[in-house]
C-alpha cells in the first residue's frame, strides 16, 4: 500500500490522530492537520499527536524544538484541530505513551516525553490507564469570560498552556458552549482555553470546557489539572487532589506546590493507512 500509517485514539474521549514519524520526515502543514481533524473530510480528531524521535527534530521550524531536552527520547508534536499548535495536553501524552509503549518504542513502564511545554515523566498502568507529571499549575491572576450574555469571572492558571477556571454555581450542564465564548484578548494574547467548573463534593468537580483551537472536547486533561488548582486556589491552599468528572470520563489530579499529576484512560481504537493522494490534496 505505501500509505501514511496513522493510529486513532482517546483519553477520556479526546481524541486524536496519531502520526508515527520517527525519523521526522512528515510534512505536517497546518492545513493537513486541519483536514485529517475534519469529521467528515479527515478521519475526526480534536488533534493530532506526530510522533518523532527527538533527535530527528533538528532545527525545523513548524514543529519547534521547545521543550524537547536531552533527556527524553520522544517528543510529542502536538497540533490542535484548527491547525494551530499547543504547548501541552495532558490527555494526549497518555494516548502518546500508551503508543509508545504498545508498539515497544520504549520498554520502561515510567519515560519522560518531550513537549513544547517541558519534558512530563509518564507511567503507564497494567489497565491501561497512564499518569502524568504535568509540573507546576500556576495561578496567574483572574479575568473574565462570557457565555451566552451571561458573564463569569475566572481563575487564570498556566499548566504549560493557558486557562481560564470558571464556576458556574450547579449550572455547568445548562451552558450552550455551541458558540465560542468570549475572553479578553488583552489579558490571554495567544487564546486561552475556557473551563466550566461546579463543585460536586469535597474532591471531586464536574467540567465542561471550551478549548482553544478546537471548541468544546469532551475532555481536556490540562484543563482538569487547572480547575483543581483554582478550586485549591480559591479554598486559600495549593495542595490537594480531586476527581474530575467531564463528558468523556473521570480522571484523577493531584496538585502540589511546584508539581501536579493527572490520571486518565488511555485508549488506542484504530491503526491504518492514510491515502497518499488524500494526503498530497490536503497539503
Ligand atoms: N486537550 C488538551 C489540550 C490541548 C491544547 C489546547 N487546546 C491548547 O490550545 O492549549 C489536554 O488534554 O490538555
Amino acid at each position: 500500500m505505501g500509505g501514511i500509517e496513522f493510529l486513532k485514539g482517546h483519553g477520556t474521549q479526546n481524541d486524536f490522530v496519531l502520526l508515527p514519524d520517527i525519523d521526522g520526515r512528515l510534512d505536517l502543514t497546518p492545513s493537513r492537520v486541519a483536514t485529517l481533524c475534519d469529521r467528515r473530510a479527515g478521519l475526526g480528531a480534536d488533534g493530532v499527536l506526530r510522533v518523532v524521535r527527538t533527535a530527528a527534530l533538528g532545527e525545523q521550524g513548524g514543529a519547534g524544538r521547545d521543550g524537547a531536552g536531552p533527556g527524553a527520547e520522544w517528543f510529542m508534536d502536538y497540533r490542535n484541530a484548527d491547525g494551530s499548535i499547543a504547548e501541552m495536553c495532558g490527555n494526549g501524552v497518555r494516548v502518546f505513551a500508551r503508543y509508545l509503549v504498545d508498539a515497544g518504542l520504549v520498554t520502561a513502564d515510567e519515560f519522560a516525553v518531550a513537549t513544547r511545554a517541558g519534558e512530563r515523566l509518564v507511567r503507564a498502568h497494567p489497565d491501561g490507564s497512564v499518569t502524568v507529571h504535568m509540573g507546576p499549575a500556576t495561578v496567574t491572576g483572574s479575568s473574565v469570560t462570557t457565555v451566552g450574555g451571561r458573564e463569569f469571572s475566572g481563575v487564570a492558571v498556566n499548566v504549560g498552556n493557558p486557562h481560564l477556571v470558571s464556576f458556574t454555581d450547579g449550572d455547568v450542564d445548562t451552558l450552550d458552549l455551541g458558540e465560542a465564548p468570549v475572553y479578553d484578548t488583552d489579558f490571554f494574547p495567544h487564546g486561552v482555553n475556557l473551563e466550566f467548573v461546579d463543585t460536586t463534593g469535597p474532591a471531586s468537580l464536574r467540567m465542561r470546557v471550551f478549548e482553544r483551537g478546537v471548541g468544546e472536547t469532551r475532555a481536556c486533561g490540562t484543563g482538569t489539572v487547572a480547575a483543581v488548582a483554582a478550586t485549591l486556589h480559591l479554598a486559600g491552599t495549593d495542595t490537594g487532589e480531586s476527581t474530575v468528572d467531564i463528558l468523556g470520563g473521570t480522571v484523577a489530579v493531584t496538585v502540589g506546590s511546584g508539581e501536579s499529576t493527572l490520571t486518565g484512560s488511555a485508549v488506542l481504537v484504530a491503526r491504518g493507512e492514510l491515502d497518499t493522494r488524500w494526503w498530497d490534496d490536503a497539503g
